[in-house]
């Protein structure tokens, strides 16, 4: 396998942004946004402001294919299936496959979809906020990248040098699997408890109702995960409050900001499906239920 020259973003959000311009910053033009031709069309009018920063970067859709050696997803669960559709044609057999979406699901459906190397990913500890062409966070965050198998391992190598390479803010896990899980347990608490409430990480830490609200909507998770032989410690539980103590307080999860434009929220990927496993297993889920119920609610509006 080469090493890694040209990459593509799908999704240009919080999450897109954040990466796709750290990478960028680092290799120029062998970088892309990818996108449809309205959203092309859009992105090359408007400006596009980093931190307060008007910031110039390339947008190619479709027609303008070329090889690629990695591509990053990171549209919303909503944008997935079209933004598998429009890499189709800068795919070469090695190019490595990313979905930088939370959830369990995006990795399995990019590995039954195409014979490209996917390396399993987990974007987090940032608080990125993106609205109307303008993207702010305080933390870069950092991507979580694991390799499940042995026959991932060139693939993994060769994104390992390339996120050395351009000083990436990148974490080998040895367990991949278990930190998706683990993550999916965090977005169940915070992602969850922050739509319904409207709040902001600070809320969340300072308001004892919500705190609690986070830290059960959490334990009851991970006590529905270990059913499937997941096991998630105390310690673990703690060590994502103090990550989300150190986000900044006035920002918040990806979730409420959906709730906040009236966009269609990625509950499904959180309480729908604890709730499904813990009804396969044959145990209670309760505030996953109440908090789906509640969310299911404010989609409506
Ligand atoms: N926000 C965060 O801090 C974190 C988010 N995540 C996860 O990352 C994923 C992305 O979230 P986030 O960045 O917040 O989402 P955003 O809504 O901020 O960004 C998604 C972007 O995808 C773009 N998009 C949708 N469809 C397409 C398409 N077909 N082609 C090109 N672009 C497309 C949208 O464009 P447009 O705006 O033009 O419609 C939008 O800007 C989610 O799964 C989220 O749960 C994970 C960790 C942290
Ligand atoms: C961890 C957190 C809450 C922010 O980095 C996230 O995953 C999200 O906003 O969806």
């Amino acid at each position: 396998m080469d090493a890694i020259q040209k990459v593509l973003v799908v999704g240009r959000g919080a999450v897109g942004g954040l990466f796709g311009t750290l990478i960028e910053e680092k290799i120029g033009d062998r970088f892309a946004f990818l996108c449809d031709e309205d959203r092309k069309a859009r992105y090359q009018q408007n400006d596009y402001v980093v931190n307060g920063v008007k910031t110039t970067v390339r947008y190619v859709s479709p027609a303008d294919a070329y090889p690629v050696d990695l591509v990053l997803i990171a549209t919303k669960a909503s944008g997935f299936a079209d933004a598998m559709e429009q890499i189709k044609p800068f795919l070469k057999p090695d190019t490595i496959l990313v979905s930088c979406l939370n959830g369990i699901e995006s990795d399995e459906t990019l590995m039954r979809a195409f014979s490209q190397p996917v390396i399993r990913a987990i974007s987090q500890k940032m608080d990125a906020r993106y609205h109307d062409g303008e993207l702010t966070y305080s933390s870069t965050g950092e991507l979580v990248i694991g390799m499940e198998q042995k026959s991932q391992k060139e693939a993994f190598e060769a994104l390992v040098d390339f996120f050395e390479r351009i000083r990436f803010p990148y974490v080998a896990s040895n367990d991949i699997v278990h930190d998706q899980y683990s993550k999916l347990m965090l977005n169940c608490g915070i992602n969850q408890v922050c739509a319904i409430h409207r709040a902001t990480y600070g809320n969340v830490m300072w308001d004892p109702e919500l705190h609690r609200l986070f830290v059960d909507t959490m334990k009851e998770t991970r006590d529905v995960l270990a059913t499937q032989g997941v096991r998630i410690s105390d310690a673990e539980i703690e060590s994502w409050e103090d990550a989300i103590a150190r986000l900044d307080p006035d920002s918040m999860p990806s979730m409420a900001q959906d709730v906040l434009a009236g966009r269609k929220t990625e509950v499904d990927l959180f309480a729908k499906t604890i709730m499904d496993i813990a009804k396969k297993a044959g145990v209670p889920a309760p505030v996953n239920t109440m908090l789906y119920g509640k969310i299911k609610e404010i989609e409506k509006r």
